[in-house]
């Protein structure tokens, strides 16, 4: 289940004082976690979710609807406490870094549907850092995310308005802006939450190459259901009921012949 940045609510305060490392280390660690959302019947981790990512590394995150993929982003991210067991981001207690200047200054999220805002393509990119961005900057991340030679075709070039919710703009457009946005901070964790999946296969093939390539020596982690697209990653695991279950290669998965080969079969991979 993916949530839009802004759609959260979360009971942590984003100001909360705490750790600001001089050097943001990404690999993280979960052990024995348990967690339970705030207003649900069970836990969605029960002590037994196991996992760690490697700093440098691509991660990707495969399993059931409802296994809990999304979760450990939100975990990532602190929109919620864990209630038991480590999380741990460079070795630290993810709730022990400065909310907003540790720990989430460290990481973009990219989501399903990317939310642009009524303003310059320029604007929506620089949003990600704070408008403190400048235009080489706000070229140099929109390149990354191999949007730019769109954006010259364009009349106004960075002062073309997207419209309301980007309106102006395809869906895969729309999510090459979202990633210049995500890429603008130079984030040293970037989470893709499904980020293809609302593109058909030519705006997919468009975003997962600007992914893939901002993956390059990036500590990412990206979940997605549409297993052609995480082929590549250095590690796929998968979850099911509350740990994982597999962990390997794409290769290595498919050999295992367990859960991640039968997901592939059905996906005709
Ligand atoms: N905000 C929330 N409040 C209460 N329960 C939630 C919330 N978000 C998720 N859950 C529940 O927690 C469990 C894990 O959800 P999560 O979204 O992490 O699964 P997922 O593997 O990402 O699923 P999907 O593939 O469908 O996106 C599910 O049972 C879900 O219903």
């Amino acid at each position: 289940m993916a949530f839009s940045l802004l759609d959260r609510q979360s009971a942590i305060d984003p100001d909360s004082p705490g750790h600001v490392p001089a050097h943001f280390h990404a690999g993280f660690q979960f052990s024995n976690l348990q967690f339970q959302y705030p207003t649900a019947n069970s836990p969605t981790f029960n002590g037994d979710f196991n996992l760690e990512g490697y700093a440098g590394q691509s991660l990707a995150i495969v399993g059931p609807s409802g296994s809990g993929k999304s979760t450990v982003i939100a975990l990532l991210q602190r929109w919620y406490d864990a209630n038991g067991g480590h999380a741990l981001i460079g070795g630290v207690s993810i709730r022990d870094y400065a909310l907003s200047a540790g720990l989430r200054s460290h990481m973009s999220l990219v989501g399903q549907e990317p939310v642009l805002f009524d303003m310059s393509i320029a604007e929506n990119i620089a949003w990600g850092s704070e408008f403190s961005a400048t235009i080489e900057q706000i070229t140099d991340a929109a390149k990354q995310a191999d949007v730019h030679d769109f954006v010259m075709t364009l009349p106004d070039g960075y002062n073309t308005r997207v419209g309301d919710k980007g309106g102006h703009l395809s869906g895969g457009q729309k999510q090459r802006v979202a990633m210049a946005r995500a890429l603008i901070r130079s984030p040293k964790l970037l989470l893709l939450d499904e980020a293809t999946s609302a593109l058909d296969s030519t705006s997919e093939v468009e975003v997962q190459r600007a992914i893939d390539r901002a993956a390059r020596g990036r500590t990412t982690v990206t979940i997605a259901h549409r297993l052609s697209t995480v082929k590549n990653v250095d590690r796929i695991v998968v979850v099911n009921e509350g740990r994982i279950v597999e962990a390997g290669k794409h290769e290595e998965l498919m050999q295992m012949r367990g859960i991640y080969a039968d997901m592939c079969r059905q996906q005709n991979l």
